[in-house]
């Protein structure tokens, strides 16, 4: 069982009121979708559900153990995490990158063996990259450098996948490549949780969602019951419109 679940866990974003205790359980296969205005505390949830950011009350459970209780190595292997700000200057090649993704599975000095190497190569045909392996990751355009990210977490293989805003910098082609690679990763029993900013790719790629309000309050459940245009108006302080394609909502902001 790799659920991830919040237990009356108050996400600790600085000078905020505690607002309303998440307590919900997330399972394989499903894609969770985050949304909220700038500031309302989406990567700080990230961060808290990934174990790099100690709440400020309630514990994260995964597998039905405290993540605190876990061993960082342990959790590498079952979290992989897509971040929205990189500090990539480090002189790497996008291979060596890719493989970053195998370290939780080898020893301190081990070298990466020919299986590693060949599940890098896989990630980065999978996004398109394996004609830039032997770039340096900062010579890189930043819709390039986004799917050299997510490529080192697909060669990481984890249970979960935690995503800053997975269509950071990419061009339409490659936000679609990208949702469908969540999904294909959902359907093969892993778990999605993804930061966005874009309502329609929420709408259409995500089962469930949670909506982080700037006040700390916050509801959850399956994507059509929290796809409510005058909730979402609410969260964003923004009059929308809603259109119907194909049989599914599309908002678009009122000017
Ligand atoms: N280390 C810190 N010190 C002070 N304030 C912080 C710190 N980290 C985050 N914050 C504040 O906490 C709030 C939530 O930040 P967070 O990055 O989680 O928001 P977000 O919803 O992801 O925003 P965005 O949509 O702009 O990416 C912001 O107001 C931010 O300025």
């Amino acid at each position: 069982m790799t659920s991830l679940e919040a237990h009356g866990l108050i996400v600790d974003v600085p000078g905020r009121a505690s607002g309303r205790p998440l307590d919900l359980r997330m399972a394989p296969g499903e894609r969770w979708g985050v949304l909220g205005p700038n500031g309302a505390g989406k990567t700080t949830l990230l961060h808290t559900l990934a174990g790099l950011r100690v709440p400020r009350g309630g514990e994260v459970h995964l597998e039905g153990r405290a993540l605190s209780r876990w061993r960082r190595r342990e959790v590498a292997r079952r979290l992989g995490v897509v971040f929205q700000e990189r500090h990539d200057e480090f002189p790497a090649s996008v291979l060596e990158t890719a493989l970053i993704g195998r370290h939780p599975y080898l020893s301190p000095w081990q070298r990466e063996g020919e299986t590693d190497i060949a599940r890098a190569r896989e990630a980065l045909r999978h996004l398109e990259l394996e004609h830039l392996e032997d770039r340096l990751v900062s010579s890189l355009s930043g819709g390039e450098r986004q799917r050299v990210s997510l490529a080192t977490v697909l060669t990481q293989a984890p249970c979960w996948w935690l995503v800053d805003e997975p269509t950071n910098h990419l061009d339409l082609h490659h936000q679609v490549a990208t949702m469908a690679l969540l999904e294909q990763q959902a359907r093969q029993g892993c778990g999605v949780v993804m930061c966005l900013h874009d309502l329609n790719l929420a709408a259409r790629w995500c089962s469930h969602l949670l909506l982080l309000y700037p006040d700390g309050e916050a509801c959850w459940g399956a994507a059509r019951d929290m796809l409510v245009p005058e909730a979402l108006e609410r969260l964003y302080n923004q009059a929308l419109t809603t259109v119907d394609v194909d049989g599914a909502p599309v908002f678009v902001p009122v000017r």
